[in-house]
């Protein structure tokens, strides 16, 4: 269903005047944006902007809050995700996500990563073996990791967690993967490793990152949005974000006057 053909297409995510309200609160107001196929998009923005919420629209996420409602055209790799039958179930199979603070689950490091292999139904061991190999090498845990598959993923730092989460969700092989934060909770040297692991990623995924960290955005993406008050204020190049703003809020932003 989902036309991922790199050859023909140019935008993994495009959004058509995207309105959520939580109840009465107006937390998006008309986003329209298109983020590139094999990019990296940053999100930054203050606190409270909606950053993460319109992160969340891209799997659905947003769909398990009492009282939301969505507005609007949200295309992934041109499957209009909201209005088109699809199963939420193989929409998050397409597009995954790395939360802020490592969430294994209490399993081993081999079960984490093939987790999603399994729900999927694939039972071939073969398979799986070969699948979570390359999703820890993907990941850059690999060999960290090779010789203790069978311990608990508890028993890895908090940045190796954070990587492993990458893996299991890099192991079913999704199109899109969404990062909230990914190394808000890490110290700089694993900070470090996933902003590398990020740049590498792009290759074969289009990744959309929301970060408080403006340095971070400018080492990570491509392009950059700018959010504020519910409001897409700018999107450009990062380079062009970071050095020649248009808006003058955005100016403000990222010499520090607010957030
Ligand atoms: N489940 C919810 N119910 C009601 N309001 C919510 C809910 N989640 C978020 N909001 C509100 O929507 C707005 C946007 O929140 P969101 O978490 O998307 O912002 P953000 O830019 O990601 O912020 P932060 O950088 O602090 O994580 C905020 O005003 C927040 O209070």
């Amino acid at each position: 269903m989902y036309n991922t053909d790199s050859k023909e297409k140019e935008y993994s995510i495009q959004t058509k005047d995207v309105h959520l309200h939580y109840g009465d609160f107006h937390a998006l107001k008309g986003i329209n944006i298109a983020m590139r196929k094999n990019q990296v998009t940053a999100f930054i923005g203050p606190s409270g902007c909606g950053k993460s919420t319109f992160l969340r629209c891209f799997n659905r996420m947003n769909d398990l809050i009492d009282n939301v409602r969505i507005e609007g055209d949200i295309f992934i790799d041109d499957v209009d995700i909201y209005k088109t039958n699809i199963q939420v179930d193989d929409l998050r199979k397409h597009v995954g996500m790395v939360f802020q603070k490592p969430n294994p689950f209490p399993k081993s490091i081999f079960e984490n990563v093939a987790y999603g292999l399994r729900v999927n139904g694939t039972s071939d061991k073969n398979f799986v073996q070969e699948r979570v190999e390359r999703s820890l090498r993907q990941a850059a845990l690999w060999d960290e990791v090779k010789d203790k598959l069978k311990k608990s993923a508890f028993e890895l730092s908090g940045g190796q967690q954070q990587r492993l989460c990458i893996a299991r969700a890099l192991a079913i092989e999704p199109s899109v993967v969404l990062m909230d934060e990914p190394a808000s909770a890490l110290d700089p040297i694993s900070t470090a490793k996933i902003e590398e692991l990020i740049y590498e990623l792009k290759k074969d995924y289009t990744i959309v990152i929301v970060t408080h960290n403006m340095q971070q955005a400018g080492r990570v993406s491509d392009s950059t949005a700018f959010f504020y008050l519910g409001e897409l204020v700018e999107f450009a190049k990062t380079k062009t974000l970071f050095t020649s703003p248009r808006d003058q809020r955005t100016q403000n932003y990222i010499t520090g006057r607010f957030g």
